[in-house]
Parts: structure tokens; C-alpha cells; sequence
């Protein structure tokens, strides 16, 4: 198992533009959408293969192991979304639950000082996250989406400056209808990042999608205007 000890910083730098997506959100080839967008400079790759059109068994655990090879030949760390069991196979750098998976704290014992995402909708699974050992929220959806196909309401920006507002200092990334337009937004509500499907996997230049995307959140003060308690000498 993987030794590197995520920093708080390292954490929030990461997420500032999170690219998340499978093969059935793609247009083309999703290697070739991957590539990409690592090329316009996404910061964090989450491998979420579900929903209508997604592969399973073998196939799905290929495409896995080649976008793992290739987030970790440009250095950009890879995470596996609700399957334990694959991010364990493939040596992913963590996985993302959410309120419907396994349990947080269950996982945490399974993947060790591997990256830790959980899902949080409110302030009340915010709390319960922290306490299961989360090492950054995703929280949303804060806009309206397409893409998740049990999505719950969209909460607006304002779970955000709640959340910021209580005394929770952990990193979080925002997720949900986000773009570039609304990027900044979500910045200065208080999230350390963005993370999106279509605003890349949908795009016919996915390199641009994903420079304008980080333009953007480097124009609103990315994660350092909200890192509170960054520790130095986060490698990554
Ligand atoms: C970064 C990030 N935030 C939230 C989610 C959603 O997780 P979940 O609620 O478990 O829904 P599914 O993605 O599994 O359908 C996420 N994947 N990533
Ligand atoms: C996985 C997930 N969780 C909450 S919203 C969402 C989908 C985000 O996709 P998009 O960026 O296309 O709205
Ligand atoms: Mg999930």
C-alpha cells in the first residue's frame, strides 16, 4: 500500500480543479478526453464509471488501470469513485463515497492514509464526514445538473458560506452544474476547488475546457484564499 501521507495543504491545492468522469459521459474516446484534459491542466482525477452505458468487470477494470497509468505518468493523482475494492486493485492515490456507500469510517480502514473523499449535502454530514476521517468534502449538488441520475435538489452557494461560517475548516470541493462561468463563484463562497463532469467530457477542446476552468479558479484565489490551516511541505 501506498505510504504518502496526504498534507492538508497538498489536499486543497489538488482539488482546486477536479476533473471527475467515466466512459458514458464522454462524447469520444475517454482516454483521449483524459489526456486532454491533463494537457489543460487539471489538478485531480476521480474515475467514476456508473450509470446507463457504464462498462463493469474487465473491461471497466482495464480502462481503470490505463487512466491510473496515465494520470500517474503526468503526476496527477487518481481517484477511484465508490468501488473500494478497484481503487485497492489499481493502487489508486484514494477514493470518493458518498451517503449511500460504504461507510466512511469503514473505508478509511481499508485504503489507510490514502485520500479520503466524502459526499456531504448538508451541515449534518459534514460533521459525521470529519468525524469518519474524510479528508475533504465534496459538496453539492450546488447547481442544477444532468449528470447524476439520483441527484438530489440543487443547494446553491450558500451550504458553502454555511458550512465556512461553522467553524469547518476541512478542504472541500464544490460539485454540481459547475462551469467556467460559475467557477468563481463557488471559489469565493468559501470551496478550496471545483470538481465537474460535463464541463470537460463534453467539450470539444477539453483542453481549453480545462485551462479556462483553472484560469478561473486561479482568478477567484483558488485554494490558498481558503486554506486555513495549510502545513508546509505538502509534496504534491
Ligand atoms: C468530489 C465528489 N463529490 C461528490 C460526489 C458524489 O458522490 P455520491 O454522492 O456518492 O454520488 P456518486 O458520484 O457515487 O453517484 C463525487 N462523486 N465526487
Ligand atoms: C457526481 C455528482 N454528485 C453531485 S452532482 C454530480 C454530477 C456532476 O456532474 P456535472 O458537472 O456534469 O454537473
Ligand atoms: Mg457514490
Amino acid at each position: 500500500m501506498s505510504e504518502f501521507k496526504w498534507h492538508d495543504a497538498a489536499i486543497r491545492k489538488a482539488l482546486q480543479v477536479y476533473f471527475i468522469m467515466g466512459s458514458n459521459n464522454c462524447l469520444k474516446d475517454p482516454m483521449d478526453v483524459l489526456r486532454e484534459a491533463i494537457d489543460g491542466g487539471i489538478t485531480l482525477f476521480q474515475f467514476r464509471e456508473k450509470g446507463t452505458g457504464a462498462l463493469s468487470g474487465e473491461p471497466m477494470v482495464e480502462l481503470a488501470y490505463r487512466m491510473r497509468e496515465l494520470c500517474r505518468r503526468h503526476d496527477v493523482p487518481f481517484i477511484v469513485n465508490d468501488d473500494v475494492e478497484l481503487a485497492i486493485t489499481v493502487d489508486a492515490d484514494g477514493v470518493h463515497v458518498g451517503q449511500e456507500d460504504e461507510g466512511a469510517s469503514a473505508v478509511r480502514e481499508r485504503i489507510g492514509s490514502r485520500l479520503l473523499g466524502v459526499s456531504a449535502y448538508n451541515m449534518g454530514e459534514a460533521g459525521a464526514a470529519i468525524c469518519s476521517g474524510a479528508d475533504y468534502l465534496g459538496v453539492g449538488p450546488l447547481f442544477s445538473t444532468q449528470t447524476k441520475e439520483d441527484a438530489k435538489a440543487a443547494s446553491g452557494l450558500q451550504v458553502l458560506t454555511e458550512m465556512r461560517g461553522s467553524g469547518i475548516h476541512i478542504p472541500i470541493v464544490g460539485i454540481g452544474g459547475i462551469t467556467a462561468a460559475n467557477a468563481g463563484q463557488v471559489i469565493h463562497a468559501g470551496a478550496d476547488g471545483v470538481s465537474f463532469i460535463t464541463a470537460i467530457s463534453h467539450a470539444d477542446d477539453p483542453t481549453a475546457a480545462a485551462r479556462e476552468m483553472r484560469q478561473a479558479v486561479h482568478a477567484a484565489g483558488g485554494s490558498t484564499s481558503n486554506a486555513k490551516s495549510g502545513k508546509a511541505g505538502g509534496s504534491r
